[in-house]
């Protein structure tokens, strides 16, 4: 594809105005919309690139809008931000869209539609979601590879890789919280859908841990940033990451339940699992500054897992039973901050799960996904933490996934729970296990986040965390 389709046009007066009845409808159901439930009421333009105007066949806008919505009920869980004391409304969140535009639509384009636009700058123009379509998906991998500057975007890549022109796109499938464009089997892009200033850990991480040489991720290739407005005073927004495709790999979660309805065992897997891991947060303690954590930290992280759990009662009363067991996980670490026991903390995956461990089809372990949980704020995710959070993510994960087998199978996860301790122990040098009091703090508080993000998201799977819950809260719940 020639360079010069690349241009740089204002967008027309009117134009989110014109889009606005049909962003109403089509953004809520969207898979990534993180606002669910809750009605959007209006947007805000926050910026707006024209990258083919509006001709004949084709037209792309790259949009950045804010969608506005009445506050929900508890702000603090998984489809929430953050609690925000004092009442004051919520700015709503940013979503970055790609629009195209057409006459009319092709029929392989028909599940990318948008809508009709009744009046303004498009008016009797089709409006679709442009990552379906092959040239917008083209133009973008163009602009990463000639690192183009297009109004505010600004295309960056990595002076030591090469992109070869001309990868043919295509848009993955699977669910996921962002949008993701296989290059050829070569590349994928990564597009972020709700978008925060500031420096995004999916790409912090990465780069750092590409730095430091470490084989366990794929090391960015080319990213996507918004700039602020000149005038502005803000920071830029990451927009998008381009790492090499892994072709080939299984996920983990799909190679556990695989292997769970063989009656295979996955121990092996577990602890090579667990090797990975300890790999990673030894390459990410060596890139980016640790701390020590003492008695205040301590104690506000553990406050902190106390207003979560609050949070979650409130919203899932099947919890209120389980709630004094779970809390004492919390008092527990409290106590022996109190004692002086201190932590070193560093920075962690955030949100590691099976699905976010890639296997390539010679058996190597890759982590992708170092966003952390999208829903919390960017600083608290870019913060240090006890390594220890991310291995109690994955021993949920075992859980979940012998818990999701028919008949469940609890002992295999014990036994998957094991080997990745133990994997984790060989590459890091000390076994998890020996830090309990931490490891079930977390535990518990990652197992109360998964009860309020199933009730939200998926209640069919609510019985999952729920089971854990039981098992965390202790013998003695009324
Ligand atoms: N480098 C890669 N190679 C192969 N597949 C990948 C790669 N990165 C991501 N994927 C696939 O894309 C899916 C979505 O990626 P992920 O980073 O988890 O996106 P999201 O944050 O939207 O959930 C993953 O579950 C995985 O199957
Ligand atoms: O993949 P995301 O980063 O969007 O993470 C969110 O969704 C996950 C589910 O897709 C959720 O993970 C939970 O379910 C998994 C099985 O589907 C299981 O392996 C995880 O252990 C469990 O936490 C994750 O919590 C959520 O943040």
């Amino acid at each position: 594809m020639p360079e010069a389709v690349i241009r740089t046009v204002a967008p027309p007066p009117g134009l989110l105005a014109s889009l606005d009845p049909l962003l109403r409808q089509w953004l809520p159901r969207q898979r990534w919309f993180a606002g669910k439930g809750r009605p959007v009421t209006g947007f805000t333009l926050v910026a707006a690139t024209e990258l083919l105007p509006p001709g004949a066949r084709l037209g792309l806008y790259h949009l950045l809008v804010r969608a506005h919505q009445p506050d929900p009920p508890d702000v603090s869980g998984p489809s929430g931000s953050s609690a925000r004391g004092g009442g004051a409304a919520r700015p709503g969140d940013c979503y970055q869209l790609l629009i195209g535009v057409r006459e009319a639509l092709p029929p392989r384009l028909a599940p990318a539609l948008i809508g009709h636009v009744g009046e303004g700058p498009l008016a009797g123009r089709t409006v679709y979601e442009a990552l379906h379509d092959a040239r917008p998906a083209e133009l973008l991998l163009e602009a990463l590879r000639t690192r183009a500057r297009i109004g505010g975007l600004r295309f960056e890549r990595d002076p030591g890789q090469e992109i070869r022109p001309g990868l043919v796109p295509r848009l993955m499938t699977v669910e996921q919280s962002n949008s993701s464009v296989v290059y050829g089997d070569t590349f994928v892009l990564k597009l972020l859908r709700r978008v925060v200033p500031g420096i995004n850990p999916d790409l912090e991480l990465p780069l750092a841990l590409a730095r430091q040489g470490c084989p366990r991720v794929p090391p960015p290739t080319a990213w996507l940033v918004a700039d602020p407005d000149p005038a502005d005073s803000g920071e830029p927004h990451v927009l998008g990451v381009l790492q090499p495709f892994l072709q080939g790999a299984t996920d983990g979660w799909d190679l556990a339940l695989r292997e769970l309805a063989k009656g295979e065992d996955f121990t092996a897997e577990a602890r090579a699992l667990g090797r990975a891991t300890a790999e990673v947060h030894t390459a990410l303690a060596r890139a980016l500054p640790t701390v020590t954590l003492g008695h205040g930290r301590l104690r506000a992280m553990a406050a902190g897992m106390s207003e979560r759990l609050a949070a979650a009662v409130r919203a899932v009363p099947a919890l209120r039973p389980y709630a004094t067991g779970l809390g004492s996980a919390y008092t527990a670490l409290d106590d022996l901050a109190a004692e002086g026991r201190t932590w070193t903390a560093q920075r962690v995956h955030g949100d590691l799960h099976l699905g976010q461990c890639l296997r390539s089809p010679a058996g190597d372990w890759s982590l992708i996904d170092f966003e952390g949980e999208p829903a919390r704020p960017l600083a608290e995710r870019r913060m240090p933490q006890p390594a220890v959070r991310d291995v109690a993510a994955m021993l949920r994960s075992f859980d979940y996934a012998a818990r999701s087998a028919d008949p469940p199978r609890p002992e295999w996860a014990e036994h998957c729970r094991a080997a990745y301790c133990s994997g984790y122990a060989e590459a890091a040098g000390a076994d998890p296990r020996t830090d309990p009091v931490m490891l079930r703090a977390y535990e518990t508080d990652k197992a109360v986040y998964e009860v309020l993000y199933e009730a939200r998201h998926r209640p069919q799977w609510l019985p999952v965390p729920l089971a854990a819950v039981r098992r965390l809260a202790g013998p003695d719940q009324t």
